[in-house]
């Protein structure tokens, strides 16, 4: 039987225009995996308040990293995409070398291209056992747990379902850390250490951690494993949260707060890393790299460095390799 693995990640506007991010928004944002708000009240703050502001304010942002990277790859159009794509290409070829012929394929969760149509097209061409590996170390029920309901939804109607098996989270996956570590250390290379080094997770409400998201956790322990393998004192070392949205409390501390107490208390130079981004993205390349940049220095700090995503660096694709290995048929 053979086997496709389709690697996914979260999405993106198919242009970085208003109607384009519109249609991405309303996509993603009527998801119940990702607003738990009650669903009329919810449907009603989203079509009113949301959707007929939000694009316009966001595509500029959008607009501003189209083709952008923050290492040496040549982007075109949106960087998580690019990545995306890139990434599994080279997961291919990686398999390949190591004499396994696995079809590596992507899709994303909202947006394009669509899981569902990925899955039949594989299955056109006689594909009967997929590997579904979201690019999220760490599992949250707003990321993971959504894509593992579009496979439920995919098979529901099929009374002969294929042999699936999902990736739930890799952040204990020890080349996935080294991978990390390694981009760290190589950044230290080339620029000198900072006096501090932020570990900015993308947040999600705090409410969902109490009710059982293990999250919180996974980043904790995201960071304990990195400073252990960088051998860096806790002193030198803070998880905080980014991205938040809407008004209710996420996960603290905040990245940008943080930032800014950071500078105002006499902190002069900062690194920023994001381990919870396989790829970067608007979040990455516009929120930390560009606005908390600002946040830092107009609050008094002088020297800010994002260290990029892990995007297509060849010990990231190798600990990819490690982690999907687990779930593909024939000798380990
Ligand atoms: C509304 C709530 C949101 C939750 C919960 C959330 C969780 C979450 N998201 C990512 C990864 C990404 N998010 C990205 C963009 C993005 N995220 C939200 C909202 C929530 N995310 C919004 C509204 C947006 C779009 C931009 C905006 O309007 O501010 C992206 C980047 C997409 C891109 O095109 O570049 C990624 C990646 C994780 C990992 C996560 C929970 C752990
Ligand atoms: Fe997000
Ligand atoms: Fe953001």
């Amino acid at each position: 039987m053979s086997t496709a693995i389709v690697l996914m990640n979260l999405g993106t506007p198919a242009q970085p225009t208003p109607s384009a991010v519109r249609d991405f928004l309303r996509d993603f944002l009527s998801d119940p995996r990702v607003v738990e708000i009650p669903r009329p009240l919810w449907l009603t703050i989203l079509n009113g308040l949301i959707l007929p502001f939000r694009p316009k304010r966001i595509a500029p942002a959008y607009a501003e990293i189209w083709n952008c990277s923050a290492d040496d790859a040549q982007v075109e159009g949106s960087p998580l995409l690019y990545y995306t794509r890139h990434q599994a290409q080279l997961l291919q070829k990686h398999l390949k070398d190591k004499g396994r012929d696995i079809a590596v394929e992507y899709a994303m969760t909202y947006g394009e291209p669509r899981l569902d149509k990925v899955i039949e097209g594989l299955r056109s061409k006689g594909y009967e056992s997929f590997v579904v590996f979201p690019l999220y170390p760490q599992y949250s029920a707003t990321t993971t747990a959504a894509i593992y309901d579009q496979v439920a939804q995919i098979f529901r109607k099929s009374r002969d379902i294929p042999d699936i098996s999902l990736v739930r989270d890799y952040y204990h996956n020890p080349l996935y850390i080294k991978s990390l570590a390694n981009s760290v250390r190589e950044h230290w290379q080339k620029h000198g250490q900072a006096e501090k080094l932020m570990l900015s997770f993308h947040g999600i409400p705090k409410a969902n951690v109490d009710k059982g998201d293990p999250y919180l956790r996974h980043c904790q322990e995201t960071a304990r494993l990195l400073a252990e393998e960088l051998q860096i004192s806790p002193e030198r070392w803070q998880v905080t949260f980014q991205s938040r949205f809407g008004k209710a409390e996420w996960l603290q501390p905040y990245t940008d707060k943080t930032l800014i107490e950071w500078g105002k208390g006499g902190i002069k130079s900062v690194d920023v890393i994001c381990p919870a981004f396989s790829a970067d993205c608007l979040e990455t390349l516009e929120e930390i790299s560009v606005e908390n940049r600002a946040n830092f220095i107009e609050a008094g700090g002088s020297e800010y460095h994002y260290i990029p995503a892990l995007n297509l660096r060849a010990d990231h694709i190798e600990a990819l390799a490690a982690v999907v290995e687990d779930k593909l048929p024939g000798p380990k």
